[in-house]
């Protein structure tokens, strides 16, 4: 319950809907319980008149009586009816405000859990997996809004119904009331087995249907390697395995909640019954009169539905309660990455690694070790080396994805930390080594950094990345949509639509991380001649496999297991004939051998 407190702040950010909803909630209760003395009254009048009516037989005066009791009977119904009517009135105005109050509440908390999200690390979200994040957004955050909405609700409607049926009963007949209220406490906690069960199971269902969902979407995505193994069958199998747990599970479900309507009735029937039986014997005493019967038959089921909601609510509670915890976790997760309030900087572009190291924070791997570097404004440095030394590391540390374990990372001269993040990120231009392009158009991808669209400087960018003829080839151009509904990039328009989009946020530094792997050696000619001219004035760092691709940057660093080996320029390293000259000809005779 302690988790749910969080949520008080919200409670009084809307108090001006709560408050007049317990005030429909009591208003309508009024409604609700005004009836059953009316209803002892009328069943009273009839009983009382009745021996009178008789007594009148073949008289006159008997139609009148007749009249009378016909009137005064349909003005107890129409009051009845009046009521009831209000009680309407009020019930809805309860929902109006309590209900549309948890969905403000619903809406604010999605609102600030998602902000919280886009605040997080990097590590974060390496640490937890999506579809848990995205369940925190919407499942738990929807059974919240069951506590904040409906379980409030139900539970001051049953608190305030209680007080008031209890009292009016207990001002008629303490034994009475006592009897008719026995079996109201055993139907509570029925129901609070049975929901509670009914939980259980369907939690179980909801996992299931999720594990489905993840292996049809999983076999959809692989749907070409599926095909080219022949595993169709086998694929289908499996599915149908699972389909069958689901079945299973569902099916208990079913059974469990066949049981919940039968055990209700009966019990709520058991209270009526039990009101009829000790209510005749105290009428038969004259402690009450047969009117107090029909008072408390309405009595016993207007409380019926609250005892029932009382196990609906308190499972419903419980099931919010553990959904808020697991929000509370993620609100509560700070970021590892401070954010200074440092001033707005034009940054020049000095960038200096000094003694870095740095191990990943959940996997534990020392990428780099001891890594010292500079590179002067303008400058064009290249990273090379074998996959895993570290190379797309040092990336990372440079868009301050993580801070470094130790030694320290200077731009013009300031520890990286010490920069304003947001005005520091949006003058550097990153082009990640596994290209993301949203479902959206060409246009807007490129455009992705800006607010409002300037299409001279899209096209600008993809000339640049060498990919304006192929956009330009699309029937809609730069407005063509790409990703699930769109059309399909090649792996290496994609690397340049991604290029273009670094490109076009004019950066003071851009870092490309081997992001030419998939375009053929003519077209990374025609991009990197290109890139000269974008680059020109900018700190540049490219990271490659292909010494064909750096062989023209000022400096270039040797990666090898997380340290530099060799730095230097191109000639200076072939002259050094170390690794970077076996790797230089390596590649030549992979060149020459393909060229055979
Ligand atoms: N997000 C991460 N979390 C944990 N470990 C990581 C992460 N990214 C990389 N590593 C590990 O750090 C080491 C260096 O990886 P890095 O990606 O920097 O190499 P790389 O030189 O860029 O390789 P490649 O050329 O294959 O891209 C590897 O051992 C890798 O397994």
């Amino acid at each position: 319950m302690k988790h749910l407190a969080y949520l008080n702040k919200y409670f009084w950010k809307y108090r001006w809907r709560l408050i007049p909803g317990i005030l429909f909630v009591i208003i309508s209760n009024i409604f609700g319980v005004l009836p059953a003395p009316v209803i002892r009254l009328s069943f009273d009048l009839v009983t009382e008149n009745i021996s009178i009516y008789h007594l009148y037989h073949g008289f006159e005066r008997q139609k009148i009586i007749y009249n009378l009791l016909g009137d005064s009977l349909l003005l107890f119904g129409a009051i009845v009816l009046l009521m009831a009517v209000l009680r309407g009135l009020f019930l809805f105005f309860m929902r109006q405000t309590i209900i549309l109050m948890s969905r403000h509440i619903e809406y604010d908390l999605k609102n600030e859990i998602y902000a919280h999200y886009q605040l997080l690390s990097l590590a974060f979200y390496r640490r937890n997996n999506t579809g848990d994040l995205m369940n925190r957004v919407t499942e738990d955050v929807s059974r919240v809004r069951m506590y904040l909405g409906p379980s409030i609700m139900y539970a001051i409607n049953t608190a305030v119904l209680f007080l008031m049926v209890i009292y009016a009963m207990l001002l008629v007949n303490v034994r009475l009331a006592i009897f008719s209220l026995l079996p109201l406490p055993v139907l509570a906690l029925a129901i609070y087995l049975v929901n509670t069960e009914i939980n259980h199971r369907s939690e179980r269902i909801q996992e299931r249907l999720s594990g489905l969902s993840s292996f049809v979407q999983e076999s959809f995505s692989g749907i070409r390697v599926i095909k080219s193994y022949v595993r169709e069958n086998f694929i289908t199998g499996s599915f149908r395995t699972e389909s069958e747990a689901y079945k299973t599970d569902s099916l208990s479900l079913v059974k469990v909640q066949a049981l919940f309507y039968p055990v209700m009735l009966l019990l709520a029937g058991m209270s009526t019954l039990i009101t009829v039986y000790v209510g005749g014997i105290e009428v038969m005493k004259g402690n009450i009169t047969a009117g107090n019967i029909a008072e408390f038959i309405v009595y016993v089921n207007l409380l019926t539905f609250p005892v029932l909601s009382l196990g609906w609510v308190t499972s419903l509670i419980q099931r919010a309660a553990a959904s808020q915890k697991r929000i509370n976790e993620y609100l509560q997760t700070v970021s590892e990455i401070d954010q200074p309030k440092a001033p707005e900087i034009d940054i020049k572009g000095n960038i200096e690694f000094k003694n870095v190291s740095f191990t990943y924070p959940d996997t534990g791997i020392t990428a780099l070790k001891e890594v010292s570097f500079s590179v002067a404004p303008g400058e064009l440095i290249a990273i090379i080396g074998r996959t895993g030394s570290g190379k797309s590391t040092i990336a990372n540390l440079l868009m301050r994805m993580y801070d470094c374990t130790s030694g320290e990372i200077l731009i013009d001269g300031k520890p990286i930390q010490t920069l304003n993040l947001e005005n520091y990120r949006a003058q550097t231009g990153f082009v990640p080594q596994e290209v993301f392009l949203f479902s959206d158009t060409i246009a807007n991808n490129i455009a992705f950094s800006v607010d409002k669209m300037d299409m001279p400087r899209v096209e600008q960018a993809a000339r640049s990345a060498a990919v304006y003829d192929n956009i330009a080839a699309f029937d809609e151009g730069f407005l063509t949509m790409i990703g699930e509904r769109g059309v399909t990039l090649s792996g290496g328009q994609k690397q340049r639509v991604s290029i273009a989009r670094a490109v076009f946020k004019q950066p003071k530094i851009l870092i490309f991380d081997d992001c030419l792997s998939a375009v053929d050696t003519k077209t990374e000619e025609e991009i990197l001649n290109n890139l000269g001219e974008v680059m020109r004035g900018r700190t540049s760092l490219l990271i490659a496999h292909r010494i064909s691709t750096i062989k023209n940057a000022d400096k270039i660093i040797v990666l090898d297991n997380g340290k530099i080996v060799e730095q230097g320029t191109h000639n200076e390293l072939i002259n050094l004939k170390k690794v970077y000259f076996e790797l230089y000809e390596k590649q030549l005779l992979e060149e020459s051998e393909s060229v055979n």
